[in-house]
């Protein structure tokens, strides 16, 4: 299933010489990087709020999903903006794994 991050990165990149009028991500690099990160941010908060309903009502369980797709999306576009792969960001997390979050941050503080 991670495949599918690489499959859409690499259709985000063909895009980046895509017109405006007949690509929806062509139209946000034409926007510019400060668009593309308004969506993102516009997108986290629904996502945020697409959990607190589903907290109370079960049947909004499908929005969350929906919403998160939405902004794994965006951050893919604002990735690709930057010239930047989903797989940078997966070794980072293969890099943290296992290691706990709380000795990471009690190192920090040393
Ligand atoms: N995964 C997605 C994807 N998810 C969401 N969206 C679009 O993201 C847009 C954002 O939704 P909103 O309701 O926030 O947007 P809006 O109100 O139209 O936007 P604003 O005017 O407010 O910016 C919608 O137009 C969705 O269709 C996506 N558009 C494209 N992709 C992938 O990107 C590929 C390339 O897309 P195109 O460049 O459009 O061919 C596609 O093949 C898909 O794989």
């Amino acid at each position: 299933m991670i495949d599918i991050l690489t499959k859409v990165a690499d259709t985000l990149e063909s895009r980046k010489t895509a017109s405006a009028d007949s690509s929806y991500v062509a139209s946000l690099y034409a926007k510019g990087l400060d668009k593309i990160l308004e969506k993102v941010g516009e997108e986290a908060v629904e996502t945020v709020l697409a959990a607190k309903n589903a907290q109370q009502d079960d049947s909004q369980r499908d929005k969350v999903i929906y919403e998160t797709a939405d902004l794994w999306f965006h951050s893919l576009v604002m990735l690709a903006e930057l010239g930047l792969r989903p797989e940078d960001v997966l070794t980072e997390l293969a890099r943290r794994e296992g290691l706990s979050g709380l000795e990471e941050k009690a190192s920090r503080k040393e």
